[in-house]
């Protein structure tokens, strides 16, 4: 396309004086640049404008940063997580790929359309538009790569793997369904509202049509009493509050879940990994548990969600305690206290999943969309195997689908998602 027909299109394009600002770079006196001017603009940064977060846009995060969003990002009401597979052949598609996505995360964590052209009323929108009018929805997008994406040979990445990024182990109360298992990619789209969350998953994968397709996804939903103005931890499915013991500031952030330079391979530092559970919830059998035995189950009791045999929600575990006759006060079994044996620390930002009704059983399908980040997946696997066999909440529940993801660190300004992965190619 020759320079002229660029600039043509451009002005062309229904712009709004924020962006051209942004696109510019400029204050309100270089808006006195001619057509020749901006169509410099654009023809340099082709068709991977750059977009920049959006500081005036009301309930926002922000894309760019250290660390992706959606990981220390304060808990959204709404999940939709995304698994796909890769149907590129070689690295330098795949790398196109983050590229072409990044400026539309961005725009769609402004609260903005994916896409700034004027609307042509012959062909489809670019953006399927079911978020307009909402705002940013303190939408978060977090992107992982998974084992199966190493291991495609056309793609060339198989000395890039991090030795950390491998299958999680059989676990003895597994019945994972293929169904909801694996995944190339993952797309974690948070925000405080179910749509926003869909729409930005949706219009990922629409524009990236025969180059990536969905292997399987979960919407999820959290539910945040206030009090004074305060939101309280969220109650899963099970009426427990669910999110109490995580860890909290930079420090904890730093042990728990950022991977550290020379920790990993290099590409991953300041980025984490991702672990999913789909976990259903046997609902029916609890609902017939006495209150005692769910309160047993967790180690905490349901109302307060304060340690067994105290008060407050945030009051000290201590499971050495015993009573008067020698026995712990937290069970040995329960949840909580064989979680602690682990001596590992993960980071759950879960949310709860209803899904219709199991067709063979007639029970619902309805549980936790358990996700963890940590700097390391073996965290993960340390507490699993320390609840194992003997957690009294495994009457209760079946792990039925699984995934492990490396996500990336933050982006920076200029630059897209993943680029640490492709400049170590
Ligand atoms: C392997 C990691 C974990 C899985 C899988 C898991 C499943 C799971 N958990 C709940 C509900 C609760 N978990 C709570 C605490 C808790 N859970 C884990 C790990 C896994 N849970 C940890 C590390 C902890 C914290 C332990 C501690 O140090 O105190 C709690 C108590 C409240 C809280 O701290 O959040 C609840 C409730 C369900 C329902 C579930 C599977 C469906
Ligand atoms: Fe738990």
């Amino acid at each position: 396309m020759s320079k002229t027909n660029v600039d043509e299109k451009f002005l062309d394009k229904k712009i709004t004086r924020r962006q051209m600002l942004k696109l510019t770079g400029v204050g309100v006196a270089g808006l006195a640049i001619g057509a020749s001017g901006l169509g410099g603009v654009l023809s340099a940064f082709g068709e991977e404008l750059f977009v920049d977060d959006d500081t005036t846009a009301t309930n926002k995060v922000n894309f760019y940063g250290k660390h992706q969003s959606g990981i220390a990002t304060a808990v959204q009401t709404n999940i939709y997580f995304a698994a796909l597979n890769v149907l590129v052949n070689s690295k330098q598609e795949l790398q196109e790929l983050f590229k072409m996505w990044t400026p539309l995360a961005i725009r769609m964590m402004n609260g903005e359309s994916i896409s700034m052209e004027k609307q042509n009323d012959l062909i489809p929108p670019k953006d399927t538009g079911e978020a307009q009018g909402l705002d940013a929805r303190n939408l978060s997008i977090t992107f992982g790569v998974g084992l199966s994406l190493f291991e495609k040979q056309e793609l060339g990445l198989a000395s890039l793997k991090p030795a950390e990024l491998k299958d999680l182990p059989h676990f003895p109360k597994d019945q994972l369904d293929e169904a909801y298992t694996g995944g190339d990619i993952c797309i974690q789209a948070c925000a405080d509202d179910p749509q926003v969350a869909f729409h930005a998953v949706r219009n990922l994968v629409r524009a990236a049509s025969g180059k990536v397709t969905i292997k399987w996804s979960q919407a999820g939903f959290n539910s945040f009493p206030v009090e004074k103005g305060k939101k309280q931890t969220p109650r899963n499915l099970f009426a427990f509050k669910d999110g109490t013991e995580n860890p909290s500031g930079e420090k904890d952030m730093n042990e728990v879940v950022w991977v550290q330079p020379g920790e990993s391979t290099s590409w991953m530092t300041s980025g984490t990994y991702l672990v999913v559970r789909r976990i259903q919830l046997h609902l029916e059998t609890w609902d017939r548990t006495s209150l005692k035995e769910q309160e047993k189950t967790f180690g905490r009791h349901r109302e307060s969600g304060a340690p067994l045999g105290k008060r407050n929600e945030f009051d000290g575990m201590e499971i050495e305690r015993k009573d008067e006759n020698g026995n712990y006060i937290v069970p040995e079994n329960s949840h909580v206290f064989l979680a602690k044996q682990a001596k590992a620390r993960i980071m759950r930002r879960s949310y709860s999943y209803s899904s219709g009704i199991i067709d063979s059983t007639g029970a619902y399908d309805a549980g936790l969309v358990f996700v963890s980040f940590q700097k390391d997946p073996e965290q993960f696997i340390k507490i699993q195997n320390a609840l194992g066999r003997l957690d009294k909440l495994n009457e209760y529940i079946t792990h039925r689908g699984s995934g492990v993801f490396a996500c990336f660190p933050g982006v920076k300004k200029g630059s897209y998602i993943g680029e640490a992965l492709f400049n170590t190619l």
